[in-house]
């Protein structure tokens, strides 16, 4: 029995891989169209044309240019030099003046420039001294106090174990608080004396009106074009956005007031640094003149504004410049608070390319068949009349019976049937009407055979 029923399948896969491959070499599919005849439908189908059309030319291949190659890749180098002379006051009132290479710190960095807009300096020896008084851990009234004590970030140097009285360290709101024991701070080793950031901070004056000159040269590697953000006939200048566009040499005042509208941020940004970033932009057509390609500059804060309280305020860091004098070591201590700019470079260029042309011109008689989808949905779901359009574009197929039900219709039934409305609408072949392909849910496989025509296996329909 069993040997019976494999043979018995076995005979009819191989009929039925027989079959397809019969009818692979002997026969081909060609979707059937079904005429529409009516107005409604018809106009509705030509406005949803007109507006994809419309919407492809214009706005995809003439707006966002659907014709060109792009590309998004660009290598860049960017070089800045800052000018102008600025001056600050020492604590004794003394003015002393600064340039070029004493803010800008280091002379050179990637893609970045520190600009110092306001410093403390404290010139030290080797030695031994009394601790900073803003350190709390360091105020002690026996040696004892001072003796193995644990690292404390804020420390200037080596605890020596010792405890130096200090009537310093009894100040309290101002005044010396002689009821309580003396206290004293703890002595260290190391640079004498310690910073004290709470005493005179020298503001360079001027610096909103040091220029910067953002140098920038770009590749697009992909279509081996290179560029640069100087016009061929530079002449020094000032940028401005409205009357100096070209111009690539900025104010610090111009940035600072770009990245930062608010003037009591934008004081203390000076007073405790801040960190701005500077975009270039590119959009190349590369179709056009070259000449035409120029940045977009723009310029945002990256650090977090002063009035939301931050762990940490503005930008700032320490550097030291040694010394020796009658064979001792001197340095000079700088806390530098300053600008720091952040230059990013992004681009991109277009340029005619045939094949981005063709394929987008695929694309977009793809979408033009949305119109005739959606007019499918309207009139075989959501018409008056739908189930008697849905009887006109589905066949139902019923295999066992097939001479009976397999039926094609003929045309001329379809072209006499009154679809919609007999009275209103008249079936010439003149009227405004479309094509919709109709389908046949068979399943999968089988083979069915309507007069003359056969087919196998159509694609599922909307059914
Ligand atoms: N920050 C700036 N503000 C105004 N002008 C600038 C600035 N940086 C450079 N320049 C001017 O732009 C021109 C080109 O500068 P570049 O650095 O390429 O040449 P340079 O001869 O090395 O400049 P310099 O010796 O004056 O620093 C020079 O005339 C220079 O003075």
């Amino acid at each position: 029995m069993d040997s019976y029923i494999s043979f018995k399948d076995r005979f009819f896969v191989g009929q039925s891989v027989k079959d397809i491959i019969k009818g692979y070499f002997t026969e081909y599919e060609t979707p059937k169209l079904v005429v529409i005849h009516n107005a409604k439908y018809a106009i509705l189908l030509r406005i949803i044309q007109i507006i994809i059309l419309a919407y492809s030319v214009i706005y995809l291949l003439i707006y966002e240019k659907g014709y060109q190659k792009l590309s998004t890749t660009v290598a860049s180098s960017v070089t800045l030099k800052v000018k102008g002379i600025g001056y600050a006051y020492t604590s004794e009132n003394k003015m002393i003046i600064i340039d070029g290479a004493d803010y800008i710190i280091p002379p050179s960095e990637n893609n970045a420039i520190f600009i110092m807009t306001n410093f403390i300096q404290t010139d030290q020896i080797r030695s031994t001294c009394v601790e900073n008084i803003k350190l709390k851990e360091a105020r002690c009234k026996h040696d004892k106090d001072c003796f193995n004590k644990p690292f404390t970030p804020n420390m200037n140097g080596r605890w020596t174990g010792r405890c130096l009285l200090s009537p310093e360290a009894n100040i309290v709101n101002g005044t010396t608080d002689n009821t309580k024991t003396p206290t004293g701070l703890c002595e260290y080793a190391g640079w004498c004396p310690s910073e004290d950031d709470l005493s005179w901070t020298m503001l360079v004056r001027e610096v909103l009106n040091f220029t910067i000159f953002i140098k920038n040269f770009i590749e697009f590697p992909i279509f081996h074009v290179k560029h640069k953000n100087m016009v061929d006939n530079l002449k020094q200048c000032i940028f401005h956005p409205k009357t100096n566009k070209d111009c690539p040499i900025f104010t610090i005042d111009h940035i600072i007031n770009e990245a930062e509208k608010n003037i009591t941020e934008r004081d203390l940004m000076l007073r405790s640094g801040g960190v701005i970033r500077v975009k270039l932009d590119w959009d190349c057509n590369l179709d056009r003149d070259l000449k035409l390609c120029k940045p977009k500059y723009s310029f945002a804060r990256l650090d977090v504004p002063f009035n939301e309280n931050p762990f940490s305020i503005g930008f700032n860091f320490r550097y030291a410049t040694y010394w020796k004098q009658n064979q001792k070591d001197f340095r000079t201590l700088t806390k530098a608070f300053g600008l720091r700019l952040i230059i990013t470079i992004s681009g991109k260029a277009g340029k005619f390319d045939f094949i981005t042309l063709t394929l987008n011109i695929g694309s977009l008689v793809g979408i033009f068949g949305l119109a005739t989808f959606l007019c499918d949905i309207i009139l075989l779901h959501l018409s008056k009349k739908a189930s008697i359009y849905r009887d006109r574009v589905f066949e139902i197929v019923h295999l066992r019976t097939r001479a009976r039900s397999a039926i094609a219709l003929p045309r001329t039934f379809v072209q006499n049937y009154d679809a919609e409305d007999a009275n209103s609408e008249s079936h010439s072949e003149t009227e405004l009407s479309y094509k919709t392909p109709e389908t046949t849910p068979v399943p999968p496989g089988k083979t069915v055979t309507i007069g003359p025509v056969s087919f196998i296996n159509p694609i599922p329909s909307l059914c």
